[in-house]
């Protein structure tokens, strides 16, 4: 540990990584006996990506994987958030085992553990088995079960090796965005649909966890994404937006998860008969004690009351706010103010920033070998302050993930928007470390004291 006494040294310990997710980066989709997934189907569906983007080739992780690996060694990389795909593991969702599939995992598990890269591996990052939608997906109460043993099969292949599961990347996302407003797969439209998805979504969770407590022996938790809201007046309309967006899109998940219930103005306010009444097992089910949260951020909401459907309240945009390339507000306050919010209601659980990062117009290719992001390289500075005042504010923050190690498929964006501190050339695979990258090994290599 560095002997200075800079402001932003971090605890001992503090988990430095970064994330992906595997549709985003592994391309290959169909390889090796894996079954399609809903994105497979989604993005080949005409008009549903920026381009027609598809995730079939992708960063081509799964034939780069080592000299990904690599490169995360290279820029002295602590731990690596990634995810697997269901189906490669299992091509029609449940029941015979792709052999081949856990192999691939278990060699980049392999691999990272032999460049002391900590492996954080989340079970559920959006790619449903296209097998399973098609006996309802989240909409069917049986996926429980299937989640559980999904997770089980991997438990049992790689637990030990992996020490920090994640059950659900983003429940809020799965289910605002492929159930209610059908903007990401499988593009579902449906006020009725969207608390089923969400239940049926925390049912798994709390069944994955459950059936890691019988095979594991380590840590598992919950990712979801928080995005703090603010009043755009002090009128009471918009006061009131604000209770209604903040309950919707931040406390009802954790609040399912740790606290056993969901926030009333899920029912009152903005599904009404929509929202069905679930029985008190299902509760218990989902409650299951977390070793962690992952909580990704990336914006704040300032809020108003409009007739959006069926939540009443929407962004305004701020004249004099720095947007990324994604229309998101640069506002690293935030993530202290959701920080201590999530400390002070659910009790300091242990928390890592899973996700943290920005798109950015990147030019194409490198010029003479360097990618100049000075935009990027400020916004992880000032976000990576924050923790570090959160931290002082007594937060139990154990780690940050940038999001991401790659540029990447941004779903339905396509290849549009580059979020990565690693540069990659679609045309020819080639990686170019960026200037952020630069920054963050040194931000890595002090524990913080060069921020
Ligand atoms: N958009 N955006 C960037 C990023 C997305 O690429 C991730 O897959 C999600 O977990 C989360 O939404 C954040």
């Amino acid at each position: 540990m560095p002997t200075s006494q800079s402001p932003f040294v971090f605890p001992e310990g503090f988990l430095w990584g970064a994330a992906t997710a595997a549709h985003q980066i592994e391309g290959s989709p169909l390889a090796d006996g894996a079954g399609p997934s809903i994105w497979t189907r989604f993005a080949h569906t005409p008009g549903m990506t920026v381009n027609g983007d598809t995730g079939d080739v992708a960063c081509d992780h799964y034939h780069r994987w080592k000299s990904d690996v690599a490169l995360m060694k290279s820029l002295g990389l602590k731990a690596y958030r990634f995810s697997v795909s269901w189906s490669r593991i299992l091509p029609e969702g449940t029941g015979r085992v792709n052999q081949a599939g856990v192999d691939f995992y278990s060699r980049l598990v392999d691999e990272l553990l032999a460049n002391d890269i900590e492996p954080l591996l989340t079970l559920y990052h959006w790619d449903l088995p296209a097998a399973l939608d098609d006996r309802g997906g989240w909409l069917n109460r049986d996926i429980a079960d299937w989640f559980a043993e999904y997770g089980s099969v991997l438990y049992r292949a790689l637990d030990g090796r992996v020490k920090k599961w994640v059950t659900l990347n983003e429940p809020w996302v799965v289910t605002d965005g492929g159930y209610l407003h059908g903007a990401l797969a499988p593009g579902h439209k449906s006020k009725y649909e969207t608390p089923i998805a969400t239940h049926n979504l925390m049912r798994a969770h709390g069944a994955a966890v459950k059936a890691y407590r019988e095979i594991g022996k380590h840590e598992i938790g919950l990712v979801v994404n928080i995005e703090p809201k603010y009043p755009a007046s002090d009128s009471p309309e918009d006061a009131a937006a604000v209770k209604r967006a903040h309950a919707y899109m931040n406390e009802q998940y954790l609040d399912a998860a740790l606290l056993g219930r969901y926030p009333p103005e899920l029912k009152n306010e903005i599904f009404g008969d929509a929202w069905p009444e679930w029985a008190d097992a299902d509760y218990a089910l989902i409650k299951q004690k977390l070793d962690f949260i992952g909580i990704n951020y990336y914006t704040r909401s300032v809020t108003q009351a409009n007739d959006s459907y069926p939540l009443k309240a929407g962004a305004v945009r701020q004249p004099l706010g720095t947007y990324t390339e994604t229309g998101w507000e640069v506002f690293p306050q935030g993530l202290i103010d959701l920080l201590v919010w999530s400390k002070d209601r659910y009790g300091n659980v242990p928390t890592y920033i899973t996700e943290n990062g920005a798109a950015f117009f990147d030019p194409p290719v490198a010029e003479g070998g360097r990618i100049r992001d000075p935009l990027r390289m400020d916004y992880l500075q000032k976000h990576l302050k924050a923790i570090r005042s959160a931290i002082d504010q007594g937060c139990d923050i154990r780690g940050y993930m940038v999001w991401s190690l790659l540029d990447n498929l941004e779903w339905s964006l396509g290849y549009s928007k580059r979020f990565g501190i690693v540069h990659v050339n679609y045309g020819t695979q080639e990686r170019t470390p960026k200037d952020s990258a630069k920054y963050y090994s040194r931000v890595i290599a002090t524990h913080g004291e060069s921020l």
